[in-house]
C-alpha cells in the first residue's frame, strides 16, 4: 500500500467572467499520484501549474472536487486531528509562517503542547540539532534570524512530531543559491529517516540534486511522472522536453530563452500544451491518452 495516493483528483475554484457570472477554473483535473515511504517527490511545473493547489489537497487546506487523497490506504478527510502529526508542511516564506512574538523556543513547543506530547524540552533541542541550529537560537525571535535561519526553525517545527510525509512548497525559493543547498540537504536526511517528502518546486536544478521522482503537472494536468532519471535524462512528454531544453541559466545575465510562462493562450484543447506542441495531432483537441512507457506515466497521445 502506498503512503499517498491520489485517485483522479480534480479542484475547481469559480472564477468570475463578469459581473453576476461565475465559472469552474480547474487548477487541477484528473491527477492520479502515489509516493512511498521515504521517497522524495518532485512536483515540478511552471507558476500557475495547480503544484500548490496540490499540496493544498494533501495537506487538507482545500477538498478534491472529485477523485479522492489516500493517506495510508484511508481517505485523509477520515483522519481526525492525528493527520496533522502525520503529514507536516513547510512553506516558502518562513518570515510569514512564524509568529514573530514568539521565541524559537515557545515556536517549536507550541505544536508539541497542541498534541500533549512529553519530554518536549528534549524533543525541541534534538529537532533544532538536527535543524543545523545551536541552543544559542532558543531564546530568539524570527527577526533576530536570517533567512536560511527561519527556514531551518520551520523545518525543525515541522519535523518535530516526526511526521511520515513533509510537504514542502517551494522551501528554498526565497534563499540563495548557497543556502539552497543546505536546506535540500536536510530534506535528504529526513529521507534517510524514512519521511517520505513531497517537494513542490519549479526549480528543475533542485529537483536532479535531491529527488526519487518527479512528477511535471502543466496547466492542472499531471503530464510525465517517473524517475528522476527518466524524466529528466530522457523525457517523453513534448513538454517535459521544452521545460528541459529551456532551463533558464543558473546566473541571470545569461538567461536569454523565454519561458513558456511568458506565452500566455486559452485554449479548449484536451492537452494543455497543445498550441505549442510541435507533435500535435488532431485528436489532442479531444483526448489526452495516459500510458505507461517502461513504468512511466506520460499523457500524451504520440505514444
Ligand atoms: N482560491 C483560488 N481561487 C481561484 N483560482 C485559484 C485559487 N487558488 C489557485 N487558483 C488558480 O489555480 C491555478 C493554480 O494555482 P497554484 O497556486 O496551484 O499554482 P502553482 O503551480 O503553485 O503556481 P506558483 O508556482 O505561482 O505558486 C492558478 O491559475 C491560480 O490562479
Amino acid at each position: 500500500m502506498s503512503l499517498l495516493s491520489l485517485e483522479r483528483v480534480s479542484k475547481a475554484y469559480k472564477v468570475s467572467v463578469g459581473l453576476f457570472r461565475t465559472k469552474s477554473f480547474f487548477a487541477l483535473q484528473n491527477v492520479s499520484l502515489r509516493m512511498e515511504r521515504g521517497e522524495l517527490l518532485a512536483l515540478v511545473g511552471e507558476s500557475g501549474s495547480g503544484k500548490t493547489t496540490l499540496g493544498k489537497l494533501v495537506l487538507r487546506l482545500e477538498k478534491p472536487t472529485e477523485g479522492r487523497v489516500l493517506f495510508e490506504g484511508k481517505d485523509i478527510w477520515s483522519y481526525r486531528r492525528e493527520y496533522t502529526r502525520k503529514v507536516s508542511a513547510v512553506f516558502q516564506d518562513p518570515s510569514s509562517s512564524l509568529n514573530p512574538r514568539m521565541t524559537v523556543r515557545e515556536i517549536l513547543e507550541e505544536p508539541l503542547r497542541v498534541h500533549g506530547v512529553k519530554n518536549r524540552e528534549e524533543k525541541i533541542l534534538s529537532a533544532l540539532k538536527e535543524a543545523g541550529l545551536g541552543e544559542e537560537f532558543l531564546e530568539r525571535r524570527p527577526l533576530q534570524l536570517s533567512g536560511g535561519q527561519k527556514q531551518r526553525v520551520a523545518i525543525a517545527r515541522a519535523m518535530l512530531l516526526e511526521p511520515k510525509l513533509l510537504v514542502a512548497d517551494e522551501p528554498t525559493a526565497s534563499l540563495d543559491a548557497s543556502l539552497r543547498k543546505d536546506i535540500l540537504d536536510l530534506f535528504l536526511k529526513m529521507k534517510a529517516k524514512g519521511v517520505s517528502v513531497l517537494l513542490i518546486t519549479h526549480d528543475v536544478r533542485s529537483v536532479q540534486y535531491c529527488a526519487d521522482r518527479v512528477a511535471v503537472l502543466y496547466r492542472g494536468r499531471l503530464l510525465e511522472w517517473g524517475t528522476k532519471e527518466q524524466v529528466l535524462k530522457n523525457p517523453l512528454h513534448p513538454y517535459t522536453r521544452y521545460l528541459i531544453q529551456n532551463l533558464p541559466a543558473e546566473h541571470p545575465s545569461q538567461r536569454k530563452s523565454p519561458e513558456i510562462t511568458d506565452i500566455l493562450f486559452y485554449s479548449e484543447a484536451v492537452c494543455p500544451f497543445y498550441h505549442l506542441c510541435q507533435e500535435r495531432k488532431e485528436e489532442c483537441l479531444s483526448q489526452l491518452r495516459e500510458v505507461y512507457v517502461d513504468g512511466r506515466l506520460v499523457s500524451c497521445n504520440i505514444y
